[in-house]
């Protein structure tokens, strides 16, 4: 290093800086240490490389479910992002296909129990509904494309997703049966009359925020002919449980499928959990410490250390008033129905 001068000179009026850099290796010792810095370089680049497209750098602090439930908004836009998330996941994570579907009921409390079974560590939950089963466009993507919407999952993990209108649509459980025919299934069922109402309010809401005026619910439910109930009306042919049971039956055995009780679940969300914890086969983990009633929403929300978290907004709305008539008709209605689907689940709820 003692030998490196700098020079300055004219030339054709302009000033030049020269070093004697060249000269240095005439003992080889400035020339020698400027290679091995490039080539350290180089190595330190090369070895950086390899360990992001081979997913091996460690991100030890970055626990799964921290990932999943973070609620910064910067982060889970970065792991939204599939490039990103594609390189970067914790050591040892891959994408499965869910091992557990939750396929129904519209408005029962699909939502809550996905994100309250979340709250254990050995369940992964696909954060939006991915209605693969149900929506042909998304079906004729292939096995391959659903099981990259999953998110990173450990090998001992279960992957849950959750899509209500599988359970109403012909062709969903042929095709789960075609990807997993021995997988665990999941049911929310609530009072169907209930139901009804929770699935009017939902597009009463939606209409509503569209400026556009809506029926009152007696018009859609009662049919102004015969002034029977009107089974055109979907929220009510959802309600037909056994309708819909029925076709699951046909392709799935009972034992792989656990009915949760949509009423109980927001009573008592633990007990609900419980039977659901031992339908996995996993480990009782989620306790009453894992939730707190929150009086202004009237609701169970989820808790799980500092984190506090309520269901969105959409959730737990006032339903609008109905004619108790209207409401007498509905369980009138609904009676025979549940009688079917409680002889064919041998089970039986306390609806009417
Ligand atoms: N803890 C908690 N917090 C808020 N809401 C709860 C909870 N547990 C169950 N529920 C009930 O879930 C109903 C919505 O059901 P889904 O999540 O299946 O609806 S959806 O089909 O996904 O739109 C929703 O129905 P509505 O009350 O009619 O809004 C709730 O009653």
């Amino acid at each position: 290093m003692s030998n490196f001068k700098w020079t300055f000179h004219n030339k054709g009026g302009r000033r030049y800086v020269k070093t004697n850099y060249d000269c240095c290796a005439a003992d080889g010792s400035m020339r020698q240490q400027w290679k091995h810095a490039v080539i350290v370089v180089c190595v330190i680049f090369i070895i950086l490389n390899i360990s992001l497209y081979s997913n091996t750098i460690a991100w030890s602090d970055l626990n799964m479910n921290n990932i999943i439930y973070e609620d910064s908004i910067k982060f889970r836009k970065l792991l939204e992002q599939d490039q990103f998330s594609e390189k970067f996941h914790p050591v040892g994570t891959k994408r499965r296909f869910p091992q557990c579907i939750i396929f129904g009921v519209r408005k029962c409390g699909t939502r809550a129990l996905l994100e309250f079974i979340g709250l254990h560590p050995q369940v992964q939950n696909a954060e939006h509904e991915m209605h693969f089963f149900d929506e042909d466009e998304k079906y004729n993507l292939g096995l391959e494309w659903y099981r990259k919407q999953m998110p990173y999952s450990y090998p001992e993990q279960i992957t849950v997703e959750k899509s209500p209108r599988y359970f109403i649509t012909e062709k969903v459980p042929e095709r789960i049966s075609i990807m997993n025919s021995t997988i665990k299934l999941i049911v929310v069922l609530r009072n169907p009359t209930t139901r009804v109402l929770s699935d009017y309010t939902q597009v009463y809401y939606n209409k509503l925020a569209k400026g556009v005026t809506f029926q009152k619910i007696e018009e859609l439910v009662i049919d102004p002919y015969t002034g029977e109930i009107n089974t055109d009306y979907k929220a009510v042919r959802i309600s037909i449980y056994h309708h819909h049971f029925e076709r699951w039956l046909r392709v799935f055995k009972r034992e792989q499928i656990l009915i949760v009780d949509g009423d109980n679940l927001i009573l008592d969300p633990v007990s609900e959990i419980k039977h659901v914890e031992s339908f996995l086969g996993l480990e009782h983990y989620i306790t009453q410490d894992n939730f707190y009633f929150n009086k202004t929403r009237g609701f169970f929300c989820k808790k799980q250390g500092s984190m506090e978290k309520c269901l969105g907004a959409t959730k737990g709305r006032p339903h609008p008033g109905t004619h108790p008539s209207v409401i007498r008709k509905l369980n009138k209605f609904f009676k025979p129905h549940n009688e079917k689907l409680f002889k064919m689940i041998n089970r039986t709820f306390k609806w009417s």
